[in-house]
């Protein structure tokens, strides 16, 4: 008899905790609204999954790793640095000055599309995740029907 969690088929276990948070921004040399200054508020699915598979369960107290500990590494590298924050690129701030003057303004040499936004995530979230998981994908939700998702190369 196996437990629920059967090395023999290859599955993978993972884990996912989402996270909300409001940031403005704005696309330089973007044909279109989003040329401007707008705002999302933003979600952002972080996905880890273990390293080591070899067991038929997770021996007490049955967790890969503690959905608080995601929480507030997620909370410290990413959605602290991001909530109620404009992001702009140095060349859109080049093109429009006067936005330096904004209290929570963060300058990117990269312009802050979902793309850029979730490589930066990616980054610096495997740089403080613990050994005993792997980030196993980044889902971010711009609107409720556009997302940029990152997944490690296999
Ligand atoms: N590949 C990408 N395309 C777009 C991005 C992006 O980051 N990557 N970003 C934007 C805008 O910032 C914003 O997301 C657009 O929002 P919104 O206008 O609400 O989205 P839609 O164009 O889908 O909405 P409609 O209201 O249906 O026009 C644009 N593109
Ligand atoms: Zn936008």
């Amino acid at each position: 008899m196996h437990n629920s969690y059967q090395q023999q088929t290859g599955d993978m276990l993972q884990l996912t905790k989402i996270f909300s948070f409001e940031t403005a921004h704005a696309l330089h040399e973007y044909n279109g609204k989003c040329k401007n200054i707008h705002g999302h508020s933003y979600k952002l699915h972080v996905t880890v999954r273990g390293q080591n598979h070899s067991e038929d369960y997770l021996p007490a107290p049955g967790i890969l790793v503690d959905f608080k500990v995601i929480k507030e590494l997620v909370q410290q590298t990413i959605v602290q640095h991001f909530d109620h924050r404009l992001v702009l690129s140095a060349a859109y701030m080049q093109a429009h000055p006067g936005c330096s003057t904004q209290e929570n303004l963060w300058v990117w040499d990269m312009e802050p599309s979902a793309e850029n936004m979730v490589l930066y995530m990616q980054r610096a979230l495997r740089a403080v995740l613990p050994g005993e998981v792997v980030l196993a994908g980044l889902r971010l939700y711009e609107t409720s029907d556009s997302y940029a998702e990152w997944v490690p190369a296999v």
